[in-house]
């Protein structure tokens, strides 16, 4: 405001030439009127700004900051007696909220990831939902993982494990340990930017120091198959593989991060996604030092961008693991206390299928990975006939299976049933590094039980249409047609 003044003060030929430009447009911009008067501008002090406030918040202002508000007040009127558009301060407005804190916290704003979460209900998120699925089973691998089919029970087995899994499952609806929002709403994993860029960072460090682990643990096995079975031992048996060998390979995992609903940010595009992109067979080379394969199953499928990566996306960035509960292997019904929030175990949908894992709570997004499958490591004779029991291949050839039929060594992940059609299936499993994760491939409404393919034998097994098996195998043709010689990476 000073300048105002001392602009109408001053007399060189410049500042005269001012004058008469700002005389000429005063009637549109009364700020260049030379002519204003300051002497009708009252003194701070003698600005009146108790009635924008209420008792309370008069009973905590401080003579200072009393002072600024005055200050603020008389700044906005000089400025609109100059007839300029100024922004009227907040404690003026008549609506504001008050100043004086609650004593009552009020609600907690949402996080970032929970309106995230909500965008899956929105209706254009629901009519895509409802729209025929684009890439239709494309998420079926090259090679895939397969779970081992059951041996025929006799009917006394079959009462036994149908005894033992009634008992299982009454356990499962005991500890619950959901997050519940003041309004009763539950979350899924409130999560904030940061925290999950942290577990993010963690992930991806806990990936490099498990693929150091593998290669170890890889020339470790490599070596047993090369030395051949041990006195008093058969070859693929349980005793196989030395007990030091699988607990480490039991412990080997990526290192889950409890998260949900991550906003994946683009990355900027450097057009170099074939560093890492699969096959690399197609690059030319010389000879083969140059490229140096990387083993099967080191791959990760992204969804948004139908492509294979070895390791992380590379555009989309790293999946988002989902913990299971911590239990020490061998406590009692450690499978079903691993299970993360909002899933339980409970009587599957299909009928005479036992138990399966149900999602409630809200919707879980597309690109959650589960696991790994948790359980011992064995040989044929029980991972062909456990019914619980994945195989692990490396090059075509299966190397041992994860049976998770021990209910104290295995997760929950034991109880996901198979799905009968395209329509129902909302898990894929896929083998990384030695083990078995499961990921939603498409976003889980709450109420739904989660189920994966098992693959064709075991289905064939289970009685599940051909025709359904045939839907399953067809995206199974494409990407054995696009990704020449990948393996075992989806199912
Ligand atoms: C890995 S377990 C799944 C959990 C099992 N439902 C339970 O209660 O422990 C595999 C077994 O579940 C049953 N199962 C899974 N999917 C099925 C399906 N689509 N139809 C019939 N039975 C199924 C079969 O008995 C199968 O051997």
């Amino acid at each position: 405001m000073t300048s105002v003044s001392s602009a109408s003060s001053s007399g060189s030929d410049d500042e005269n030439n001012d004058k008469q430009a700002a005389s000429t447009s005063a009637s549109s911009n009364p700020f260049a009127d030379p002519d204003f008067d300051m002497s009708k501008v009252p003194e701070t002090e003698d600005i009146r700004v108790e009635q924008y406030f209420s008792k309370e918040e008069l009973a905590e202002l401080s003579k200072i900051e009393m002072t600024r508000y005055r200050n603020m007040k008389r700044n906005y009127d000089v400025m609109r007696m100059l007839g300029l558009p100024g922004k009227k301060p907040y404690f003026m407005e008549r609506n504001r909220r008050s100043l004086v804190q609650p004593k009552e916290p009020p609600t907690p704003p949402l996080t970032s990831s929970e309106s995230e979460e909500d965008e899956e209900w929105t209706p254009e998120l629901e009519r895509k939902k409802n729209q025929p699925p684009k890439k239709p089973w494309f998420l079926l691998p090259p090679k895939k993982p397969r779970m081992s089919k059951p041996k025929p029970q006799t009917t006394d087995q079959h009462q036994k494990s149908k005894a033992k899994k009634k008992a299982e499952a009454t356990v499962s609806k005991a500890p619950d340990t959901r997050e519940s929002d003041d309004d009763g709403a539950e979350t899924f994993l409130g999560f904030q930017a940061e925290e999950v860029a942290e577990m993010q960072a963690a992930t991806a460090a806990s990936i490099a120091e498990l693929e150091k682990k593998m290669k170890d643990l890889e020339l470790e096995i490599q070596q047993e198959e090369a030395a051949g079975p041990q006195d008093g031992q058969e070859e693929g048996s349980e005793s196989d593989i030395s007990t030091d060998l699988e607990e480490e390979l039991l412990t080997t995992t990526l290192q889950p991060v409890k998260q949900q609903e991550l906003k994946k940010e683009p990355v900027e595009d450097t057009g170099d996604t074939r560093k890492s992109r699969y096959p690399q067979r197609n690059i030319p080379r010389k000879n083969y030092k140059e490229v140096e394969l990387p083993d099967d199953d080191h791959y990760l499928f992204c969804e948004d961008c139908n492509e294979l990566y070895e390791g992380d996306c590379p555009v989309h960035g790293p999946l988002t693991v989902v913990k299971d509960k911590e239990v020490p292997k061998g406590e009692p019904n450690r499978a079903v206390r691993t299970l993360p929030d909002y899933l339980s175990v409970c009587p599957s949908k299909i009928k005479g299928a036992g138990d399966g894992v149900w999602l409630d709570g809200k919707t879980m997004q597309k690109n959650l990975v589960f696991g790994p499958y948790d359980g011992k490591i064995s040989g044929p004779e029980i991972g062909m006939t456990s019914g619980y029991a994945w195989q692990i291949s490396k090059n075509d050839k299966v190397k041992y299976y994860i049976d998770a039929t021990d209910v104290t060594k295995s997760s929950w992940m034991r109880y996901v049933n198979c799905a009968r059609n395209e329509e129902e299936q909302n898990l894929v499993a896929f083998q990384y590094y030695r083990n078995i994760y499961y990921r939603t491939y498409k976003p889980v409404p709450p109420g739904t039980e989660l189920l994966v393919w098992y693959g064709n034998e075991y289905a064939k097994e289970l009685g599940i249409s051909e025709k359904a098996q045939a839907k399953q195998e067809e995206p199974n043709k494409q990407s054995i047609q696009t990704d020449t010689g990948a393996a075992g990476v989806e199912t």
